[in-house]
């Protein structure tokens, strides 16, 4: 979520004029000239000055850091034609040479205007949006690796990248700023683009990102505890990510109803909603529209069958590993179906495909697959606790000797699930390593102790369960490089590692200091220190 500030926006939009923005949405002109006549226009949105473009319209958004408008000089010298901000913004920005434009909370707005700017982009693409805890940007994967097998060209938004056409760029955020995602969108148009599969975080939701988009098809996966500095409770957690399965925002939905929280979602959405079932149902659970069933070992994944109420079925397969993986990939083949396609056209598509065979980066990645002498190395995005227990699960049952798990919590971020975390770690392995993950602002010694804590309370009542009695280790070693490159260095050719918690990301956010650093280059570079023995029994470096 570091990378650089970037967005992929339309070469060509059409002007729409000031006069026009203003009268639309009931503006208040409050400083220079006013737009009447012909007056300026403007073909673009945007909200951070270091983006602007000539020609744009700067939206000067009050923050917990800034206010926009101390920007909006630098946005105007850099082309934008007009201001959008609040009161306050407005006495900040004093005179600019432009229109300045007043809302009582542009931040309510600025999704709209974007969209009316870009003449609504995402009315001209056949949209599926993710939201859940964990599992987004899987589905997200998986519903654009399907679209693509169905033949369309689709566009694809979340936490590793923004794809339009052969336009693409690492994402800084899950989902981008309403500006931003507007200009994409946009950019998605002019590429050809017919279908999105995006990710939606409760961030978004909360901040108004995406409003101005309605889109096809809205997914839940799951909800569990993630976020809460951000948004104080579960419950309030749970209302952001509600807010995509109502009208505003989506046409009909899929909820998963593994978990409470599912059941919740579908009861409490106001758009349609089919439901998803995909682990057997808990005693006096309600039945679901959508049921997953037959999960069984297929390659590297599980083959799987879906079936409806009414009798359509499929049985196919993901490659990803886990149980989790076959709820994301159902929940993607559900989305795709509900969104229109027929059940004939998909099954012919994912057998051309090989399934739900998406690559996700720093998903459940096989950096080894070991059996060479060197053990299985799997890098995975799982950041809290629930992720972590289940990415150790599955690797569990597939490892013949010890099972280790590299992991750290991240600084400036709900503490409260770093001592679960060691918890859960510690469940799950044989070998728990305490590293660093972002430390952000936070001293990294301290965010490591409050995950040690909880791991060594919950090594010790293992070592004293009775029966049921695990010695598990549990060690410190930062920086984290050196804890991966230690790890692989030293474990067994039957043993399995788990680097758990930055998946895809290169840059580590050091006290505000950008440490260039890959769980998948680091994991390599070990394995390549060391001896792996070749199908034929000779010895490489
Ligand atoms: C809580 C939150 O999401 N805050 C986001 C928000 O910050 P903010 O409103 O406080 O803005 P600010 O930094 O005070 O700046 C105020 C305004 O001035 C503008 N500005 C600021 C500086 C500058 O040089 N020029 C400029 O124009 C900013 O663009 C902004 O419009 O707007 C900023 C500008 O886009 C974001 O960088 C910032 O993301 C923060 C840093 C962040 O990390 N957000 C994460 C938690 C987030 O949104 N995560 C979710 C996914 C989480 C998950 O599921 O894992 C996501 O969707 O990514
Ligand atoms: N359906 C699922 N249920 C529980 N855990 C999952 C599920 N899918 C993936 N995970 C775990 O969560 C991690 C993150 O997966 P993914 O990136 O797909 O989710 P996400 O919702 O996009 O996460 P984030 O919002 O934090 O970016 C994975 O690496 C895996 O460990």
């Amino acid at each position: 979520m570091t990378s650089p500030l970037e967005r992929i926006r339309p070469a060509d939009n059409a002007p729409r004029r000031v006069r026009d923005l203003a009268h639309t949405f009931d503006l208040r002109i409050a400083a220079g000239p006013a737009p009447d006549g012909e007056g300026p226009t403007v073909t673009s949105v945007a909200s951070d000055n270091r983006v602007v473009e000539d020609g744009d319209l700067f939206v000067a958004l009050p923050g917990a850091r800034a206010h926009g408008a101390a920007f909006a000089a630098d946005a105007v010298a850099r082309g934008a034609r007009a201001v959008l901000t609040d009161a306050a913004g407005a006495d900040l920005v004093g005179g600019l040479g432009v229109p300045v434009l007043v809302a009582a909370d542009p931040r309510l707005i600025i999704g709209h205007v974007a969209a009316w700017v870009y003449g609504s982009p995402a009315e001209h693409l056949t949209t599926f949006a993710v939201t859940g805890t964990n599992g987004k940007t899987t589905t997200a994967y998986q519903i654009d690796h399907l679209l693509r097998a169905l033949g369309f060209t689709s566009g694809l938004v979340g936490t590793v990248e923004m794809r339009s056409g052969d336009r693409v760029l690492p994402s800084r955020l899950t989902t981008p700023e309403a500006a931003d995602l507007q200009a994409l969108l946009a950019a998605m148009r002019e590429d050809g683009v017919r279908t999105l599969a995006m990710e939606v975080s409760s961030h978004a939701l909360a901040l108004h990102r995406v409003d101005g988009v309605r889109y096809g098809v809205a997914g839940f996966t799951n909800l569990s505890q993630d976020h809460l500095d951000f948004h104080g409770d579960l419950q309030s957690y749970f209302a952001a990510k509600a807010l995509l399965f109502t009208p505003e925002h989506a046409r009909r939905g899929v909820v998963v109803v593994d978990d409470a929280w599912g059941e919740r979602m579908a009861e409490v959405a106001t758009i349609p909603v089919a439901t998803l079932r995909t682990t057997p149902t808990r005693d006096g659970g309600p039945a679901a529209d959508w049921v997953v069933t037959d999960v069984a070992p297929h390659g590297t994944g599980s083959a799987f069958t879906v079936t409806h109420t009414d009798g359509r079925t499929l049985r196919t397969s993901t490659t990803l590993p886990g149980g989790f993986n076959v709820a994301n990939a159902a929940l993607a083949l559900v989305m795709v179906l509900e969104g229109g396609a027929h059940l004939e056209d998909v099954a012919d598509a994912l057998d051309a495909a090989g399934g739900l065979a998406a690559v996700v980066p720093g998903r459940m990645e096989v950096v080894s697959a070991g059996g060479d002498g060197r053990p299985r190395v799997v890098v995975d995005f799982a950041h809290n606790t629930e992720a972590l227990e289940l990415a150790l699960g599955a690797l569990r049952a597939t490892t013949p000797g010890r099972l280790t798990v590299v992991f750290g919590a991240t600084g400036d971020r709900d503490t409260g699930k770093r001592p679960a975390m060691g918890a859960a770690a510690v469940a799950g392995a044989d070998v728990v390593v305490v590293t660093d993950d972002d430390p952000h602002g936070e001293d990294p010694a301290a965010v490591r102790a409050q995950v040690l804590a909880g791991a060594r309370a919950a090594a010790a009542a293992a070592a004293h369960a009775g029966g049921q009695a695990r010695v598990v280790e549990v060690r410190e070693v930062a920086p984290r490089a050196d804890a991966i490159r230690t790890v692989v260095a030293h474990a067994g050719a039957q043993d399995t590692v788990l680097v758990a918690g930055r998946g895809h990301e290169t840059v580590q956010d050091v006290a505000g200091v950008d440490v260039q650093l890959d769980d998948r280059v680091e994991a390599r570079a070990a394995l390549a220190a060391r001896p792996g023995i070749t199908t034929e029994g000779t010895t490489t470096a």
